[in-house]
């Protein structure tokens, strides 16, 4: 079984800007877990990585044991599942809500042929009642609410039931009801409970199934932690490269522009680069995300449930996270 995802060494660079750098991380098959770090840090341009949208500039990408530039990315883009803000500006504003969650299969922005099977549309169905957002069939995408299109996303991200889960800020524009909707969805498809997300026994709900599919792994990007479901048990955070490291970068950019190296570029902010990998209960320290934002930070996790408890807790070692100020 490979890992879900394999990044080795990974540099991005756009506009002669060190985005990314010296980013490594390995996923494996069945695993959970959240993507965290500050505004502008580079979690989207890593997740467009993951999702096969975005090649690095150098640096390798493994994903579902494909290599980013070997291996075509539409012969296996439809065993990811993506719901994210870029996404979701890429659908048409007049496609069918139901069309745009249909048209995962295929790995396509829409559904332009009208040529799938009938049980294809029922599960397109189930997902959007699941969701609660049955009625938008039929509608156009223009004319939904933030809110709803976000739900369609979730909805199109989990039609395929796919080997590799990634929800970019899954929650935004949610009510509150939407909200704990998608963290206890999230938290279902954690633990593979496979009926609540429309999916029959075989179809991935996060173990290795007869078909040779592996477990479906997750990666979760929030800027919340109350967002996180407490199944999720592993987290990469995302902070800035040390100060000698990004003048070494600007330096290369430099030279590699034939500019003098302290003339004519802009004071960009440091690369991002991961800071920490491993247990979310090691890594979302008050100490670790005090520093990370520069400011006093307390960090608090809830007590796993009762419910949890009763079930023998499923290997959750506690409830909901949250962090405030310290004072
Ligand atoms: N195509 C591009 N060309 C130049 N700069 C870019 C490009 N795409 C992203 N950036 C810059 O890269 C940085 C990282 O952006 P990214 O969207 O990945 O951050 P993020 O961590 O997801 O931020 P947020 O939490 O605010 O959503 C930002 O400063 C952004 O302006």
């Amino acid at each position: 079984m490979v890992n879900s995802i394999d990044i080795h060494n990974v540099l991005f660079r756009r506009s002669r800007r060190t985005i990314l750098a010296d980013v490594s991380l390995s996923v494996g098959a069945g695993e959970n877990w959240v993507l965290f770090g500050p505004n502008g840090i580079g979690k989207s341009t890593l997740v467009s990585m993951m999702s096969t949208r975005l090649f690095p500039t150098s640096g390798t990408v493994d994903i579902l044991g494909n290599r980013l530039g070997k291996v075509n990315v539409f012969s296996y883009r439809s065993r990811i599942g993506l719901a994210s803000g870029a996404l979701n500006r890429d659908f048409s504003p007049l496609s069918d809500p139901l069309d745009v969650v249909v048209s995962a299969v295929d790995a396509r922005l829409d559904n332009y042929y009208d040529a799938y099977d009938s049980d294809v549309y029922e599960r397109a169905r189930c997902l959007l009642r699941r969701y609660g957002i049955e009625y938008v069939a039929g509608k156009k995408m223009y004319k939904l609410s933030e809110g709803e299109r976000t739900r369609v996303a979730i909805c199109r991200a989990l039609m395929t039931s796919p080997e590799l889960l990634i929800l970019d800020e899954p929650t935004t524009g949610l009510d509150l009801g939407g909200r704990e909707l998608v963290v206890s969805a999230l938290g279902e498809l954690a633990r593979g409970d496979q009926e609540v997300n429309g999916e029959r026994p075989g179809q991935n709900g996060g173990r290795d199934d007869a078909s040779g599919r592996q477990a479906r792994s997750t990666i979760l990007v929030t800027h919340r932690l109350e967002e996180i479901p407490p199944e999720f048990d592993h987290i990469a955070i995302l902070g800035h490269v040390s100060e000698s490291r990004a003048r070494e970068l600007e330096a290369e950019v430099a030279a590699s522009e034939e500019i003098p190296a302290d003339g004519g570029t802009v004071l960009n902010p440091a690369p991002g680069t991961i800071v920490f990998t491993g247990s979310i209960e090691e890594g979302l320290t008050s100490e670790r995300l005090s520093d990370l934002f520069g400011m006093k930070l307390e960090v608090r996790r809830e007590p796993a449930s009762a419910s949890a408890s009763a079930d023998g807790g499923r290997g959750r070692e506690g409830g909901r996270w949250s962090a405030f100020v310290a004072g």
